[in-house]
């Protein structure tokens, strides 16, 4: 008999998340404490502008303070600097969020190191990164896509503890963070990018496969284990502009276990993770 592949609603657990959050905006309010979010934008890049406003609008009907500072693409990087240390000194704001990708005179780095590790609501910052990887005591923020994608392997009682992991793609934003928490959560990590051998033979050992690649179907179902785990990162445009995956979700049908549709399964999470760290960050902040 075929496998009914399930597909993991990133939507509903994105709700099920939003509504904790407005809740404990509630709670902060009642206390004095709004919690306050600055998103940065540089230049006027399409799809960046559609996120922005998407997140300025979900910060605003959870009863959060969301400022949007659209800047100029022209913008030096002292400019942008300044800005920064601005917000890391305004009492208001709890999250700092510099939107990527960045103008070229931008150095992005220096970037991530200027805003306040207890304001970095990306968990960009290397100081946030390090007590991620050493899995360090306390509160601290964490990337919002891979903690996104932990909620909802929770939701989906999917633990990796001993399970195999494969992440494929290593960058700062997702692939990294996300084999930290993988690990983290006891599973056994592998993380594959663009010079790995046998690609696909590795992706095929995985329990749990993870796909961050921005390559459209890179991965199909003769490339999925029976029965596994598989969450996708991607957000590409197919031939026609509609938004697709790192994974082609059709030919994965009847073989994985669990997959993550595009849209409506790695971004909604994102967002709301977003959301939850700010309110966070404002929790934790001793300097309300
Ligand atoms: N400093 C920084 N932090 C970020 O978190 C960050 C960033 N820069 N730059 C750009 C990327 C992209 N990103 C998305 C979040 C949600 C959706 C999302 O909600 N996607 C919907 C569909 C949206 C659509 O239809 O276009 C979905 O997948 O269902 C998409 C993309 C955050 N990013
Ligand atoms: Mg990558």
């Amino acid at each position: 008999m075929a496998r009914v592949t399930k597909i993991i609603d990133g939507k509903a657990v994105a709700k099920q998340v939003n509504e904790a959050t407005a809740k404990q905006v509630a709670e902060l309010v009642a206390q004095g404490v709004q919690p306050g979010i600055a998103v940065i934008i540089v230049g006027e890049d399409p799809a960046s502008q559609i996120y922005v406003r998407n997140k300025n609008r979900k910060a605003t009907k959870l009863g959060m303070h969301s400022i949007v500072r659209q800047l100029p693409a022209t913008t030096t990087q002292e400019e942008l600097l300044a800005i920064i240390a601005e917000y890391n000194a305004d009492d208001q704001i709890h999250g700092i969020l510099v939107q990527s990708p960045l103008p070229k005179q931008i150095n992005e780095p220096l970037i991530t190191m200027a805003i306040d590790p207890q304001k970095d609501v990306d968990g960009f910052h290397p100081a946030n990164v390090g007590k991620l990887v050493t899995n360090f005591p306390g509160h601290y923020p964490v990337a919002n896509t891979p903690r996104g994608i932990m909620t909802m392997l929770k939701a989906y009682d999917v633990n990796p503890a001993g399970k195999t992991a494969v992440v494929i793609g290593r960058s700062t934003i997702v692939g990294k963070p996300m084999a930290a928490l993988l690990t983290n959560a006891n599973a056994t990590v592998t993380v594959a990018h663009s010079r790995t051998r046998h690609l696909k033979a590795v992706a095929k050992t995985a329990d749990i496969l993870v796909v961050a690649t921005g390559i459209t179907h890179l991965i199909s179902g003769e490339d999925i284990k029976p029965g596994a785990t598989v969450i996708d990162v991607g957000m590409d445009r197919d031939e026609n502009g509609k938004l697709t995956g790192d994974v082609d979700f059709d030919s994965a049908q009847g073989i994985a276990g669990l997959i993550t549709p595009v849209p409506g399964g790695v971004g909604p999470m994102t967002i709301a993770t977003l959301m939850q760290t700010t309110v966070e960050l404002a929790k934790w902040s001793d300097r309300k």
